[in-house]
């Protein structure tokens, strides 16, 4: 809001796509779990998300292992990096991919799928970390109940200073 705009999408109806789904989960899980995830944005910003099923979507979403595909980030195997997404723009921006070495769960044990790609889809809409503990985009894991996972304030303020 000061005078300059961080990068963001250039537009609000943005497409995305699962390349792949996780055994850890039921097809419909990971399906809840992404839209969910999306969700959290697009209820505070004018942002609307269409899934589609083939072609290339501006988010395109798969579950990886170590080093993958033309991907210039690689994961490291179970724990530690649970996913990572590229900020907006054309071919991998956008794109979020999550460490196949990770036990993905609805909830319970494991790593909620539904939190990190909250998080994930942050970066993917142009969002950095922030030292706000109760934030969504605070760098490290924190297991909160995910259906009662507010955005905190600091993660609007963000999100409304690129999508306003
Ligand atoms: O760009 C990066 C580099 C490292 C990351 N670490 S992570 O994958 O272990 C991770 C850390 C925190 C979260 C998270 C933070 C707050 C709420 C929910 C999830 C998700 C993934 C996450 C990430 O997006
Ligand atoms: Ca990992
Ligand atoms: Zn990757």
């Amino acid at each position: 809001q000061y005078g300059y705009t961080l990068p963001g999408w250039k537009k609000y109806n943005l497409t995305y796509r699962i390349i792949n789904y996780t055994p850890d989960m039921a097809r419909a899980d990971v399906d809840e779990a992404i839209q969910k995830g999306l969700e959290v944005w697009s209820k505070v910003t004018p942002l609307i998300f269409t899934k589609i099923s083939k072609g290339i979507a501006d988010i395109m979403i798969a579950f990886r292992t170590r080093v993958h595909g033309w991907c210039p980030r690689y994961f490291d195997g179970p724990l530690g990096v649970l996913g990572h997404a590229f900020p907006p723009g054309l071919g991998l921006g956008g794109d979020t991919h999550f460490d196949e070495d990770e036990n993905w769960t609805k909830d319970g044990a494991g790593f909620s799928l539904f939190l990190v790609a909250a998080h994930e889809f942050g970066h993917s809409l142009g969002l950095s970390h922030t030292n706000d503990q109760t934030a969504l985009m605070f760098p490290n894991y924190v297991s909160l109940d995910p259906s009662k996972y507010p955005l905190s304030q600091d993660d609007i303020n963000g999100i409304q200073s690129i999508y306003g």
